[in-house]
Parts: C-alpha cells; sequence; structure tokens
C-alpha cells in the first residue's frame, strides 16, 4: 500500500485530518533529527557549529567562491575552531597558529591522509596512483621519497639551476623587446609561461607547449588547463550527500574523456622514453627506472604540473602588483639589488646572490603570508578519533586550516596584519620562516603531507623578481588600476591580469 493511502486510512481512523497527520508525521521527523545531532554533539563533545540545513549542512555557507572568506567571517562568531558538515561530511576547520599546531604536528599522523575524491578514484589506476590526491601508504610514502630523492634535495636544486636560468633569461630578453617596443606587458601570462617552461623541463625535458600529439590536435597544456578546470571548479555532489550521487553522470563523463585523452596524449612521451640507467635526465627517467607503472606516471607528471607551476606563478604576479602600488617597497628593493648585484639593466640576479638578499626574501615572505596560493590547504582526513583541545573528532572528519587567516591574524601579526609590509620579517617577525616550523605562516602547510616542492619554489619565486625589478623600470598603462580582488580556482591568484610598461632601466 502506497504511504498515501497508509495516511488516508489513518486519518479515516483516528478522526483527524489528512493534512494534520502529515504535519504531526513531518514534525516528528525534525525533531527526530535534531535530537539525532543534538546526541551526537552530545556524545562526542563537538566544536562549536553554526545551524545547519537538513541533508546540505552547511553547504550553503560556502556557496560564493570564497570558502576562506566565508569561514574566517564564521569563526570570528563562533570561536577558531569550527565542527561543520558539508552535506553529510563532517568536517573540521581550524583558524590560528596554536591549532594548526595542534592538527598538523601533535596529531599529524592521524591527519595525514586525504579524503576520498569520487573525481580522482576515476583515475586510470585510482585516487591512490598518484602524489596529490593519494591516500597515505606504501604507494604515498615511495613516491614522496623518489621525488623527494629526484628533484627536492639541494644537490638537485643545485643541478636545475642552469635550467631555471635559461628560461630566466628568456623571460627577461622578451620583457626588454617590450621595453625597446614601449608596450605594455602582460606579467601574469609570463610568469605563467615561466613556471610552465621550467618546471615541465625539470619534468620532461620539454616546455610544456612542446609536448604534444598532432595526431590527437592537443598540447599537454591545454590538457592540464582542462584537468585542473574539471577537477577545482565543479566538485563531485556524491562527495558530499552521496545518495544525490546521480547528478554527477555527465561530471563523470566529462572526467573520464578528459583522463582518456591525457593518457593518450602522454603515453609516447612516457613509452618511448629509453633512459640510460645511472644517469636519468629528467624526473621521468628516474620515474621509469623505479619501475613504475605507466599510469602511476602520469598521473604524477600531471600532479607536479598542476601543483608546481600556478603555485609560484601566482606568488610572482601577487609580489609585482604589490610592488606596483608600493613605490616604497620597489625602491628599497631595488637599493639592495644594487648593492648586492650591480652592474648594468643586462647584468642578470643570480643563485649565488640569493643569501644576500634579505628583503627580497622578505617581501617573498610577506606575499606567501598576504596572498597565500592555498589558502585552505589541500583538504585532510582523520584516520582515527582523536581529541582536539578537549573536544573529541570521529574518524573520517575532513580537516581544513585555514592558512588565509592565520596569516592574517592580529594576534600573531599585530595591527597592520592586512597590511602588505615586507619590513616586519627584519624586525619583530624576523625568526619566522615559511617551511612548517612557525605555525602563524604556513603557506606550504606542515608535518607529513607538506608541499615537497618547497626547495625548488623559493629560488625560483626569488630570482624571477629579482630580475623583474633589478633590469626594469615599471609603469602602469594609463587608465589602468591593478586589481587586488581575489579569485580561487586551483590557486587564490589576482581576479584580473596584471598589466605593466616595462623600461630599460638606466
Ligand atoms: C609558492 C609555491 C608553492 C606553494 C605555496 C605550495 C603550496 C602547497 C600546499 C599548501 C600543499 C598542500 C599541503 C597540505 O595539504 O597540507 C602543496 C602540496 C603539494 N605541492 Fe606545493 N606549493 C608550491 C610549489 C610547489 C612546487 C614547485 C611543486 C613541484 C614542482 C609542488 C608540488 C606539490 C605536490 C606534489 C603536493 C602534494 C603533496 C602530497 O600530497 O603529498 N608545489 N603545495
Amino acid at each position: 500500500m502506497k504511504v498515501r493511502e497508509r495516511l488516508a486510512m489513518a486519518a479515516a481512523e483516528s478522526g483527524y485530518s489528512l493534512p494534520t497527520i502529515s504535519a504531526a508525521c513531518i514534525c516528528t521527523i525534525l525533531l527526530l533529527w535534531v535530537a539525532q545531532r543534538w546526541w551526537t554533539r552530545r556524545k562526542w563533545s563537538l566544536p562549536p557549529s553554526p545551524p545547519a540545513w537538513p541533508v546540505i549542512g552547511h553547504l550553503h555557507l560556502l556557496a560564493g567562491g570564497m570558502p576562506h572568506v566565508a569561514l574566517a567571517k564564521i569563526s570570528e562568531s563562533y570561536g577558531p575552531i569550527l565542527h561543520i558538515r558539508l552535506g553529510s561530511v563532517p568536517t573540521l576547520v581550524v583558524s590560528t597558529a596554536e591549532l594548526a599546531r595542534e592538527v598538523l604536528f601533535t596529531h599529524d599522523k592521524t591527519f595525514a591522509t586525504r579524503p576520498f575524491f569520487g573525481c580522482a578514484a576515476r583515475l586510470k589506476g585510482g585516487q591512490d596512483s598518484g602524489l596529490a590526491m593519494a591516500r597515505t601508504g606504501p604507494a604515498w610514502s615511495e613516491l614522496r621519497k623518489i621525488s623527494h630523492a629526484q628533484l627536492f634535495t639541494a644537490s638537485k636544486v643545485k643541478a636545475a639551476m642552469p635550467i631555471i636560468m635559461e628560461e630566466v633569461e628568456g623571460m627577461m630578453e622578451e620583457v626588454r623587446r617590450y621595453a625597446k617596443a614601449g608596450q605594455v606587458y602582460n606579467i601574469t601570462k609570463g610568469t605563467s609561461l615561466l613556471l610552465e617552461n621550467i618546471i615541465c623541463r625539470l619534468l620532461m625535458g620539454q616546455r610544456l607547449h612542446e609536448v604534444s600529439d598532432l595526431r590527437l590536435g592537443s598540447t599537454l597544456k591545454e590538457k592540464v588547463q582542462e584537468g585542473v578546470a574539471l577537477f577545482s571548479t565543479r566538485p563531485m555532489v556524491g562527495d558530499f550527500i552521496p545518495w544525490l550521487g546521480f547528478l554527477d553522470i555527465m561530471h563523470k563523463r566529462r572526467i573520464d574523456r578528459w583522463i582518456d585523452s591525457l593518457h593518450a596524449l602522454l603515453h609516447r612521451a612516457v613509452a618511448t622514453r629509453d633512459p640510460s640507467p645511472g644517469r636519468p635526465k629528467d624526473f621521468l627517467d628516474s620515474l621509469l627506472l623505479a619501475g613504475k607503472d605507466y599510469n602511476n606516471i602520469k598521473v604524477v607528471l600531471v600532479d607536479f604540473l598542476a601543483g608546481g607551476v600556478d603555485t609560484p606563478s601566482v606568488t610572482l604576479d601577487w609580489a609585482m602588483a604589490e610592488l606596483l602600488l608600493d613605490s616604497k617597497a620597489k625602491m628599497k628593493l631595488k637599493e639592495e639589488l644594487m648593492k648586492v648585484v650591480g652592474g648594468s639593466s643586462e647584468t642578470l640576479v643570480q643563485e649565488e646572490h640569493l643569501p644576500n638578499l634579505v628583503y627580497t626574501k622578505a617581501i617573498v615572505k610577506e606575499i606567501l603570508r598576504l596572498h597565500t596560493p592555498v589558502p585552505l590547504l589541500m583538504p585532510h582526513m582523520a584516520t582515527g578519533d582523536c581529541e582536539v583541545v578537549g573536544y573529541n573528532i570521529q574518524r573520517g572528519t575532513r580537516l581544513f586550516v585555514n592558512v588565509w587567516a592565520i596569516g592574517r591574524d592580529p594576534k600573531s601579526w599585530g595591527d597592520n596584519a592586512v597590511d602588505f609590509y615586507p619590513d616586519r620579517f627584519l624586525e619583530k617577525s624576523e625568526q619566522i620562516d615559511v617551511r612548517g616550523q612557525n605555525f602563524e605562516l604556513l603557506p606550504f602547510g606542515s608535518g607529513r603531507r607538506m608541499c615537497p616542492g618547497i626547495p625548488l619554489a623559493l629560488p625560483i619565486v626569488e630570482v624571477t623578481l629579482a630580475n623583474l625589478i633589478h633590469s626594469f623600470e615599471w609603469s602602469l598603462p594609463p587608465n589602468y588600476q591593478v586589481d587586488m580582488k581575489e579569485n580561487l580556482g586551483s590557486v587564490l591568484s589576482r581576479a584580473t591580469p596584471l598589466l605593466a610598461i616595462p623600461s630599460i632601466r638606466a
């Protein structure tokens, strides 16, 4: 018998009308739901939480594309540790340096894994075939070790410097051409191209746009951009509300098509490579020599392209934007470069100058504090129950660390926390570093899951910024204003391209 007929029978037998019985049923369901939530909260002693909606939980609070800002606002009312529900997924959000230490240091092991990602699970070889989205385990651990040994040790970074400097020099030549022609230069595009070239050459010995397959009519650059958009702009509904997973059918098809075309494009580059043992030329050689499966290799290459290109390039873009707005800081940087590097406008700032460029380093730290490229880190997940500052956190709870809010917390950074003030790193905050030891500044995260790319990212950003400022004077095009509005895609970038007119330094 259908529910409607049952209700009609009950109404006839009890003497109450059908609408009254329906209203009573709905009230009972709501009461049970509230009681269940209350009981869970009591039993688990959960952190504070704003009121949630049935089914979607707190998802509506994050609509609008700036979850780091929305969560920082909620924390102003509910405190720096929150327990929210994204659909049916319990999620812990922390927004102070002390709490970041709790979850990324004290409970580092518990929170080191990644949650299940429906889109990553569709990769050939599954979610754990790569590095960035893989759950902790022997496969992830081995890939971290291989990538550290082949890309990020001091000797590997030193060996990578000629490639980095060749690309930086190429960019400076390009800017010089614009300067001679008095033309407007697109800094956003220029820094992005530089990073694509450097990272792809270190990974595969070719620039990103050179990795292409004419038969397939596409380049790896297009495929990576397509993938970043697919994975970052539209989450899977089923990852948050499993019973609504059917809404992802079209999205899953698009992801499957993208994965097939990516694998086809990369296949030739990987399968035709014959590395010489003992002398790997690039990262791809190292992965092949380590006996990694082709599917594995392709996903790892894309992980490094997706993780290693946009983060340093937006850091450079934000730095140039802040310096275009702050002539005092720009002058101070120029003075440092004249003192340490000197020479003519064609003299390149080199790696060996970096240890003495303290103000350049202060500017890069300040940019990573104020415009941190990954504002909530990547999602972590608890692999066991644990207690965080007296609250019980259940296994399976997702974790967001709001490093954007932590970087702007007046308790750590004083009254000028939201201002661009690089001198703070020469004064009171001199000892604070970005490498995961100081929890008030975590642009790369901290602990087991911390970004492995720091040793490569910092010299690239520092040497490029120093060269852009040492060789050129920069002015704004007529009627153009630097737009500091944020846009969150795969990383936190500025919303519009940065344009400026270079001229050659006298
Ligand atoms: C300014 C530059 C960079 C910033 C700010 C940055 C930031 C981050 C952050 C916040 C994470 C997530 C940490 C977490 O979940 O706790 C991460 C992960 C990662 N980054 Fe970076 N990154 C940068 C450059 C690079 C570079 C140059 C590479 C490689 C060439 C790279 C490769 C990766 C990889 C593979 C992961 C995933 C690690 C894992 O899950 O085990 N990053 N990065």
